[in-house]
């Protein structure tokens, strides 16, 4: 049997698909192809509209997975042809899915966290092994769901002469604190690139402020920043994650408010520096011995918010994943793929000491070939 594995995300940017093919067979990962997709407009629009109440909610939500899994398995085949290598030498496919729900231990104690897909059609489409749902069970064993990489950082960027830190920036950033003694710690900062993507998408058209060149030609509004970084999750400690049911537009306009006639590039300049701040907050706590800090994410391509994260962080050297062997871009996918390898040998996928779960689990539920 091989020891091939797809890894495939869509993070709360909701910028679309990326997707690995990795190989466990060395004695360290490999990630041996990447593809990934745009989402198609239409599509994109229903996830960001299913991340609030609406109207037909399940019949929405079903068909949205069921629009998910074939862009999902869209890009499956572009790896399989990239690589030359049939479907059956993938041992099977983490399948993140589409979070647009996220309340771990609210309401009745449990909460839920919630990823569209249709698992079932992924398999049937592909003729590969899909494991997915893969928060659910961390919930209910009492943890957040989430952060789940920090296990996986732990195997490719941990060392055992310095706490390695690692930021990942998508929509939410999280940060993964890898001690030299092997200990991992990992909780969600708070905001990511969700925030400027909003305000960027609303004054410009585009997407997200390529290489932060629009915020670059602002000035941080010092009031915003201060009402912005008054959030409570901010000062929360650990176990914590969050998510666009927290950091949305309407979050966002209700601090805008008193600065109704603020410039937009200044404001896209604030929320630049509220995300780095935000992050650098976190790593202040914890960066004891470390020397680097290694970003990745979308926001490592981010060129204006890496250098106001290396101002914040003087005492360390701020650097993208590329520079430790792993592009930004692919390590969330990577880590989908270690997920699902996790799965397929019953070993467990959370930390404990990350989620605050009440032990180590087995996550996800698996669909056969
Ligand atoms: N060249 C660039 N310049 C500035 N920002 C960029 C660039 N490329 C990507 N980004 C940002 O990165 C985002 C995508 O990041 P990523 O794919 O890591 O997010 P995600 O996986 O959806 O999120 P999460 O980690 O929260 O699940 C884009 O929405 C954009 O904001
Ligand atoms: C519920 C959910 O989808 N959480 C995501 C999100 O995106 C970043 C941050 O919030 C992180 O907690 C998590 O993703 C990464 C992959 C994780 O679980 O480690």
């Amino acid at each position: 049997m091989s020891d091939l594995y797809i890894g495939l995300m869509s993070g709360t940017s909701l910028d679309g698909i990326d997707g690995v093919l990795a190989d466990f067979s060395g004695p360290r990962m490999r990630v041996t192809h990447h593809a990934s997709a745009a989402f198609a407009p239409a599509l994109r629009a229903e996830l960001l509209a299913l991340n609030t109440p609406g109207d037909n909610e399940l019949h929405r939500a079903a068909l949205a997975g069921n629009a998910l899994s074939r862009a999902y398995a869209e890009v499956v085949q572009a790896l399989l042809q990239r690589s030359g290598l049939p479907a059956h030498a993938i041992r099977a496919i983490g399948a993140h899915g589409q979070t647009v729900r996220h309340r771990p231990q609210e309401f009745d104690g449990t909460g839920y966290t919630l990823q569209l897909l249709n698992p079932a059609l992924l398999a049937e489409r592909t003729g590969i092994t899909v494991v997915a749902d893969l928060r659910s069970r961390d919930v209910a064993a009492g943890g957040q769901g989430a952060p789940l990489v920090p296990a996986f950082h732990q195997g490719i960027f941990g060392r055992p002469d310095e706490t390695v830190l690692v930021l990942n920036i998508g929509g939410i950033s999280n940060l993964s604190v890898l001690g030299a003694d092997g200990r991992v710690l990992g909780f969600d900062c708070g905001p990511g690139n969700a925030l400027m993507d909003h305000w960027c998408q609303l004054h410009t058209g585009q997407p997200f402020d390529r290489d932060g060149a629009w915020a670059a030609t602002g000035q941080v509004l010092p009031g915003l920043l201060t009402s912005l970084m008054q959030e409570p999750f901010l000062h929360k400690p650990p176990p914590k994650s969050t998510g666009r049911d927290l950091f949305n537009p309407p979050w966002l306009a209700t601090h805008l408010e008193p600065f109704g006639h603020a410039n937009p590039a200044d404001v896209q300049a604030t929320l630049t520096e509220f995300t780095a701040t935000a992050c650098s907050a976190c790593v202040d706590s914890y960066k004891i011995d470390s020397k680097t800090l290694a970003v990745c994410g979308g926001g490592a391509l981010n060129a204006q918010l890496m250098r106001r994260l290396q101002a914040l962080c003087p005492s360390l050297q701020v650097v993208a994943t590329d520079a430790l062997g792993l592009p930004a871009l692919q390590v969330e996918a990577a880590a989908f793929a270690w997920l699902a390898r996790q799965a397929m040998h019953q070993a467990p996928g959370n930390l404990p000491s990350v989620t605050g779960a009440a032990g180590a689990r087995v996550l996800g539920a698996v669909y056969p070939a």
